[in-house]
């Protein structure tokens, strides 16, 4: 194109440069192959049909109005203009200057290295003959030639935004899947973490319903993620979303979310810590955002199908690794509907439709001329969709078998070959009498301990457990043991330990810290599984079938395991669900009662975030008592409570007991001594003590105290006259009229005439007087400091 102005202003033709550019086509034409646009109308509205100018032949020489027409054309049509002219003639005393100016395309060529060669010097050599020619029609002008040659203006890649899209769409869109993805991460292993989803599995929850309704759940989360990324895709034009039918786009986006759904939930099943779930999660969005980045292009993603790679690894990585497969079905449909930027003509290529039929084709590259990988190995883009549907397949089955076979956080799992066993496919609810349990478990797990050493009521208690004539309590423990670690820190928390725990009752299980209590809780609610010995509750095996006996049972762990978000009736509507009660009213005033017994009524709707420490112990232990169970474990239930509503939890407990067996551990003496039918003493694993709170205050304690205050010119004569009272009595302290009398239980006849002298004082020999009996806490200390029980060692 050529102008004879140099500025931006549309001026007159100039019928000398017109005569010029014909003089240059006439002499050019058959060398240079150019044609003459005649039509100049094209471009006098140019300011209203701004640049519509098309082009049409290849080499034609079209006026046009000034220098800025050229720099606004060859913005917009780039790379079809190869030169513009911009003439410039000047008379000045008598003489005629002659400047152009030559802009041309030097990448207009890319594959070319002639652009500026020859076809420029041509060029100006046919324009300087045109010239001079003209010139030399015009005899009384002096001439003057000036020639300036200047690449295109240097424009701005304006379709780079659009591109860029394209090409970065893969990463971009793997990032905000990953929101998702690492979301599955945190929240799964947090319910591990805060135990939760144990707490809801202990109440009957099946380890794949859980794992379904996760699934559904983040089913429902990709939908609204996939239809929230086509409608941002469709609303900022990009021509991925807005070329490629609905379905395809909604297909390709949710396919790749619920693969990378079932690798998250994969995860999870090894990892116990959310702070470890998250790392994990960003280290794979930074490997992935990598790869993706490293894959955007086709080059680098195609590059597993060349003929040098092993088609092993494209297996593997089309098997195991969703977003790869992503990329590749990405990036063949984008190749079709994106906007790509074609290297060889530097444009933008507009995306064409695709079609849900389109699918089933080989993508069509756009840089077949690269051999870096052969475009007969692409497989159909379909294939990619099927691989993404084969890794969310392929990561749920193992996320439903690792879930089983990986410990969980009680150290608990089946074996490899769980799936095999028959006990895994049939409702296993095998009744087991006791005389067979007793006598397999005692020939399979023997006892670690001499019974010899044990206390008498202790070894009493052993071989009444273990007797199968005697015995017809409902929870049997024979030989319980548990190992925690190995070699340095191997721990025995539980030794050797045999308890039955009878119907109608409260057994409390007393022990310093680390005595074993909660490790023989964990193990008998089928959490943490027993090293040796065996559990028999209700003639389900624990070893055997712990769903069965969960079934039994009602926990109340020691943590308070509560959804912070849910109020208390939704928990124990949502316990009630997975116990398999039906929501009714009578359900609805059952758990209202239970409420109003643990004056949590008030708060029922309130969430469980807002309650204070023993309001959460309170809904916990009721908890445990959702399902009507046979036995509970009630761990430390009132830690936390002040002493009103400790009173009454323990008059629910009290009252609940009836037809229950009830196993409660507690650090207060109190509880145990208000509430335990039967109480043991542990001691580092090791069963010390059992027996009535009487009977171990008589065993173990010290009896009564008496203590009087007595005039010191009194007391030989008071000393005799206690003596008289109560034979036998033992004066444990006298200091200055300070008398301390000890009485054993069997000198507690005795105690009401003593105490009637006392009271009555018919010799005025007494100032104050005071009486006591042993506390349990004295029983507690007694025992667990017993020098012979220290001695006791496990074999
Ligand atoms: N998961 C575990 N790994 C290793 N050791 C453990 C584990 N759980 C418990 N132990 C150890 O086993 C012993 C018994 O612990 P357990 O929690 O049963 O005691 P406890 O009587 O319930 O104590 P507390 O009254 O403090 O709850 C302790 O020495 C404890 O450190």
């Amino acid at each position: 194109m050529y102008t004879n102005c140099i500025d931006d202003d549309v001026c007159n033709r100039d019928p000398a440069i017109d005569e010029i550019m014909t003089n240059f086509v006439v002499a050019n034409n058959k060398r240079m192959n150019f044609t003459w646009e005649t039509d100049s109308k094209k471009w006098e509205n140019w300011e209203n049909d701004k640049l519509n100018i098309e082009v049409k032949e290849k080499h034609s020489i079209i006026h046009v109005p000034n220098g800025k027409f050229i720099y606004d054309y060859v913005a917009q049509h780039q790379n079809t203009t190869n030169y513009g002219l911009i003439f410039d003639i000047k008379n000045s005393n008598g003489t005629t200057n002659y400047r152009y100016q030559v802009l041309y395309n030097s990448t207009a060529h890319f594959n070319s290295t002639d652009s500026l060669n020859t076809k420029i010097a041509s060029l100006a050599r046919g324009l300087d003959e045109a010239i001079v020619k003209y010139a030399n029609g015009n005899p009384n002008s002096n001439t003057e030639f000036k020639i300036d040659l200047k690449d295109f203006p240097e424009l701005g890649f304006e379709g780079y935004g659009k591109y860029a899209m394209s090409y970065y769409s893969p990463t971009i869109f793997f990032c905000i899947s990953m929101v998702i993805f690492i979301n599955i991460l945190s929240t799964i292993v947090s319910e591990k973490e805060t135990k939760v989803r144990y707490s809801m599995e202990m109440m009957g929850l099946k380890k794949s319903v859980y794992w379904a309704s996760w699934a559904i759940v983040y089913i429902i989360y990709y939908i609204l993620n996939t239809f929230f990324m086509i409608i941002l895709g469709k609303l900022f034009g990009y021509s991925f979303f807005v070329k490629t039918e609905f379905m395809v786009t909604f297909v390709v986006f949710f396919f790749y979310g619920i693969a990378m759904g079932s690798a998250a939930m994969f995860i999870t099943t090894f990892v116990h810590r959310t702070k470890t779930a998250v790392l994990i999660g960003i280290s794979i969005l930074i490997i992935g955002f990598v790869i993706n980045y490293a894959f955007g292009g086709e080059t680098s993603c195609y590059m597993l199908w060349s003929d040098d790679v092993n088609p092993l690894y494209r297996k593997i990585f089309s098997y195991f690794i969703p977003f790869f497969n992503f990329t590749k079905v990405f990036l063949d449909i984008n190749n079709r509907a994106g906007n790509n930027y074609n290297m060889a003509t530097a444009m933008i290529i507009d995306g064409k439709e695709y079609k849900w039929e389109d699918l089933s084709n080989k993508p069509e590259t756009t840089m077949s001329n690269i051999d870096s990988y052969d475009v007969d190995n692409l497989e159909p883009t379909v294939n990619g969709l099927y691989y993404l549907l084969l890794n969310t397949a392929i990561y749920f089955i193992l996320t439903l078998y690792c879930d089983n076979i990986f410990r969980n956080v009680y150290g608990n799992r089946k074996p490899l070959y769980y799936f095999l066993l028959p006990s895994y496919w049939k409702n296993n609810n095998s009744y087991i009498s006791d005389r067979d349990w007793l006598s397999n478990t005692q020939r399979k797990y023997k006892s670690k301990v001499r019974l010899n050493i044990l206390d008498d009521d202790v070894k009493e208690h052993y071989k009444y457990t273990c007797n199968p004539k005697l015995n017809k309590d409902p929870v049997k423990i024979v030989n319980l043991r548990k190992i925690y670690g190995r070699g340095k820190n191997r721990k025995v928390a539980v030794k050797s330990l045999c308890l039955s725990v009878k119907k109608n009752i409260v057994l409390a299980l007393l022990g310093q810290n680390g005595a074993g209590k909660s490790t023989t809780m964990n193990i008998m609610s089928g959490l943490s599984p027993p090293s040796s010995g065996d559990i028999l509750i209700y003639n389900k095996s624990v070893r055997k079938n712990p769903e069965a006996v969960q079934a039994e049972l009602g926990i109340c762990p020691q943590e308070d395991i509560l959804f912070k978000d849910l109020t208390a009736m939704e928990h124990l509507k949502l316990y009630s669900g997975l116990k398999g009660a039906e929501d009714s009213s009578e359900l609805d005033e059952v758990l209202n009662n239970r409420l109003k017994a643990v004056q949590l009524y008030t708060v029922r709707n309130a969430r469980s975030k807002t309650y204070s420490g023993g309001m959460k112990r309170r809904l916990s232990m009721i908890i445990s008592t959702i399902g009507d169970p046979k036995v509970i474990l009630l761990d430390e239930p009132t830690t936390g409570m002040d002493p009103v509503n400790r009173r009454y939890v323990w008059r629910f407990i009290e009252e609940f007991k009836k037809n229950r067996s009830i196993l409660l551990t507690t650090h207060s003496m109190e509880e145990a001594d208000a509430l335990g039918d039967n109480i043991i003493i542990m001691s580092n694993g090791i069963m010390k003590a059992i027996g009535n709170s009487n009977y171990l205050k008589n065993k173990f304690g010290n009896g009564y105290h008496i203590s009087a205050i007595v005039d010191p010119v009194n007391v030989e004569a008071f000393k005799a006259i206690a003596s008289q009272m109560v034979p036998g009595i033992h004066l444990a302290d006298d200091s200055a009229g300070a008398l301390m009398y000890e009485l054993d239980y069997d000198q507690t006849n005795y105690i009401p005439r003593f105490v009637k002298y006392l009271d009555e004082n018919p010799d005025n020999y007494v100032n104050s007087w005071g009486m006591s009996q042993t506390t349990l806490e004295e029983v507690f200390l007694n025992v667990i400091h017993d020098e012979s029980n220290r001695k006791f060692k496990e074999e």
